[in-house]
């Protein structure tokens, strides 16, 4: 009889799972019998899943069951048939970063809010960057007016300032997964909790085929008091609905333009009420920049589509070895 044992998942890899177990990092697989079969009811992991595991001492685990998720962020993907992707699960607070300075914008707040209330998560809005932020009270005041019964705190990684307001939040068993837009100081932050250096920051990323600056990874760490936290690479996984991490840093005007369309699924072709055709109407849009715009955007759901395709490949394959027609 092999050992069973629970665990949580740490970071997913292309078909490799971390997982920690009983405080120890493991390496998983999937238990081909049970996941990869066309009767397979098991939803596949992710970072966050509570799953239970058959116990390998020579080599990876194997995890056989994916407990059910009481919380999830999930993009739909509907070109490619697959329905929803999680992109992470059972957190229960989602802290909304977003900073004092230029990444200040009250829609997106609000479109991130939206998007925590959807996932079954307690937002907390956190406003970073406090040490070099000017007018720091108008707009707590402005978050306050929108942001009504959520918790707001006012930090800076810099100088600690508003940092033991969160404790009530990073408690042991709790996992609190981080939302926000790229440059508002998420790894920054998860460095300062966790007092190392585990996240690259700012200066020093590589950068990714569309010359964005972004943070690639998504990991679930534990802190020494035995808080979880999710570190997300932005919201452009969440779906296009929700403003595009890459697009929304170089693109906040026409993203302030969509917003204002009469339709919420505007498809800014000739609707009624569209923002963005009254903005090309009166000059106050380039052609070129929407070009561009619209260039980024068909570019990043492509790539989405792609994954989502290999990741369906994948699973066809296993499933036909599983049954011995390789
Ligand atoms: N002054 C000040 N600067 C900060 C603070 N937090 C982060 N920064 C700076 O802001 C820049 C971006 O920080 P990151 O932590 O890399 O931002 P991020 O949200 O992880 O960005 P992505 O990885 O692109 O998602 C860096 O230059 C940081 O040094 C802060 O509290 N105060
Ligand atoms: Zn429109």
């Amino acid at each position: 009889m092999k050992e069973k044992m629970n665990g949580f998942i740490t970071a997913v890899h292309r078909e490799r799972y971390e997982v920690r177990a009983n405080g120890e990092d493991l390496y998983a697989r999937l238990k081909a019998g049970i996941y990869y079969t066309d009767h397979c009811e098991e939803e596949f992991p992710t970072v966050g899943d509570n799953v239970e595991l058959e116990y390998n001492p020579l080599g990876d685990c194997l995890i056989i069951k994916t407990m059910e998720r009481k919380t999830a962020f999930s993009r739909k993907d509907p070109d490619v048939g697959m329905g929803e992707q999680i992109v992470a699960a059972n957190f229960d607070y989602v802290f909304i970063l977003m900073s004092l300075n230029y990444d200040f914008n009250l829609k997106r707040l609000e479109r991130y809010l939206t998007v925590s209330w959807q996932s079954g998560g307690q937002p907390v809005i956190v406003l970073t960057k406090a040490d070099i932020a000017e007018d720091t009270q108008e707009k707590l005041e402005l978050v306050n007016q929108i942001a009504l019964g959520v918790d707001v705190c006012v930090v800076s990684a810099v100088t600690g300032e508003g940092m033991e307001q969160l404790k009530n939040y990073l408690v042991p068993e709790k996992t609190t997964v981080f939302l926000g837009s790229s440059g508002v100081g998420k790894s920054t932050f998860t460095n300062y909790l966790l007092g190392k250096e585990l996240m690259e920051t700012g200066e020093i990323r590589e950068d990714d085929s569309k010359g964005h600056h972004t943070t690639t990874h998504r990991q679930l760490f534990v802190m020494d008091n035995g808080a979880r936290i999710i570190d997300t690479p932005g919201m452009r996984e969440l779906g296009m609905w929700v403003v595009d991490d890459g697009i929304d840093f170089s693109f906040t005007d026409i993203n302030d333009l969509i917003i204002q369309c009469r339709f919420s699924n505007c498809t800014h072709n000739g609707e009624p009420g569209c923002a963005v055709a009254q903005a090309l109407k009166e000059g106050t849009l380039t052609e070129k920049r929407w070009k561009n715009y619209w260039k980024i955007q068909k570019e990043s759901e492509f790539q989405a589509a792609k994954e989502s395709r290999k990741q369906a490949v994948i699973k066809k394959k296993s499933n036909k070895k599983s049954r011995g027609e390789w």
